[in-house]
């Protein structure tokens, strides 16, 4: 039998040191070794001199800096060593915007050959307090008699205890203690799941509960709501049911834009935009980009609960919303008709599935894309397959993840169309996450 050399593993887990040569698409530090292998390493910064601990084939632990950046700053947070939260604090804004810029940039320029981009101020907002909602993990300790009320660690199922949380709103920020409280006088930490905290037009706090409340436990959440003027809500595996909300709360989970000041409702588990000031500048962006005639029909795809169909149907000949939660495409459908749009059409459909015969069906002229992390590819694939007379004159695409935009440009711009504009949102301060916005024409 041949034998082949196999280098041993036993030192694989081994701290080692190297110079951190640029930042990624995630902002971790990128590590080139000696064997020609690549690290990625989050924490780190280039330039920095470094010591890592090898945690799988490409990533690493930052174990220790040697040699530090200037741009490294301390991180405001208390809890950013130990929350999964935000990552990239020991950066300031500005320079946060700076690299998730360039990684867009690089992405672009090495899958669809990009070059001179025409970038567009960023979108933003205040880089603190600005969250809207987030989901507290919860865990009863028995034997400590000790409920922990937190974040996840990141990669772990640990639950970071925070009493405070600088981006999340301060309205709910402000109400982590006392819920802690509250949830441990009344012994819900036993029978409880999570807790999801949203500031919509009002405050409300969904309660993941495994069993139902009791007379006791309902009077002193009541009490509680009156008293921090919010709402209270009961998740199961199948609905969600009020428990108690303050007289002066209205019950509905809704948020008013300012666009047109129309209302959008939804439920929890829906999708909505975490950081509604960003929000509100990218949807008029998006309006201005796609600047559609009043005789355009759009194709709104991945729409959710209509956040960018309404205000275009209120400017448009016709708006298709394609949501694939028939739940939310419902929801949709109950917006549009509460704001007196009615040439707004709500599908559900999985868009991973769509065809060419389909697409070209609805006549478009004008696409807005805004789909998860996992892009458009579907989409963008037939896009090529469209007669010219069908394929869309412009085309805005929203995106949370700059690889699946890059790799979805490729196919965009083969397909016809030329970059025209575009710029960062940055939707998601003090953490890795990127959000981008780029305009497509159809050249002619
Ligand atoms: C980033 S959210 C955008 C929602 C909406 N445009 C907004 O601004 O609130 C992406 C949406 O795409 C939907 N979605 C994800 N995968 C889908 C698929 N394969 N088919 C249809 N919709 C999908 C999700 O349910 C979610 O509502």
């Amino acid at each position: 039998m041949v034998q082949f050399f196999k280098a041993s593993k036993k030192n694989d887990k081994q701290p080692r040191k190297g110079i951190v040569a640029a930042l990624d698409h995630q902002l971790q530090g990128v590590v080139r070794e000696h064997n020609g292998g690549t690290r990625f390493v989050a924490g780190a910064l280039p330039g920095e001199q470094i010591t890592y601990k090898p945690l799988s084939k490409f990533s690493a632990e930052l174990l220790s800096v040697k040699s530090v950046s200037t741009e490294r700053i301390e991180p405001p947070c208390p809890y950013y060593q130990a929350c999964g939260g935000c990552d990239v604090q020991h950066l300031n804004e500005s320079n946060q915007q700076t690299y998730k810029q360039a990684a867009v940039a690089g992405l672009l320029q090495k899958f669809a050959q990009t070059e001179q981009l025409s970038w567009q101020p960023t979108l933003m907002a205040d880089a603190w307090g600005y969250r809207r909602k987030a989901r507290l993990a919860t865990f009863w300790d028995g034997k400590r008699q000790h409920l922990r009320l937190g974040f996840r660690a990141a990669k772990s199922k640990q639950i970071t205890e925070i009493a405070n949380c600088p981006v999340l709103r301060p309205s709910l920020s402000a109400l982590i203690e006392p819920l802690r409280q509250l949830i441990f006088n009344t012994g819900l930490g036993r029978t409880l799941g999570h807790v999801e905290l949203i500031q919509a037009n009002v405050v409300h706090v969904v309660l993941r509960v495994l069993k139902p409340l009791s007379a006791q436990q309902k009077q002193e959440l009541t009490a509680f709501a009156e008293q921090h003027s919010l709402a209270f809500w009961l998740q199961d595996d199948n609905s969600v049911a009020s428990v108690t909300t303050a007289k002066e709360c209205n019950d509905a989970f809704c948020y008013d834009q300012s666009i047109d000041g129309d209302r959008l409702y939804f439920t929890p588990g829906d999708f909505i935009q975490v950081n509604a000031d960003v929000n509100e500048q990218m949807v008029r962006q998006a309006l201005a980009w796609l600047a559609p005639e009043s005789d355009a029909v759009v194709l709104d795809l991945f729409a959710g609960v209509g956040n960018f169909s309404l205000p275009l149907a209120r400017r448009v000949k016709q708006v298709i919303a394609i949501e694939g939660v028939a739940g939310m495409s419902q929801q949709l459908a109950a917006n549009a008709q509460a704001a007196g749009c009615d040439n707004l059409i709500a599908e559900t459909q999985d868009l991973s599935q769509i065809g060419a015969k389909k697409l070209a069906s609805y006549n478009a002229t004008h696409w807005l894309l805004d789909p998860a992390r996992a892009g458009a590819d579907k989409i963008v694939e037939q896009l090529g397959q469209l007669p010219e007379q069908r394929k869309p004159k412009r085309i805005v695409y929203v995106s949370c993840a700059p690889d699946t935009l890059a790799r979805d440009s490729k196919c965009i711009l083969a397909a016809g169309y030329r970059l025209k504009q575009l710029g960062l949102v940055d939707m998601f301060p003090q953490t890795h996450h990127i959000e981008t916005m780029v305009c497509f024409e159809r050249v002619a």
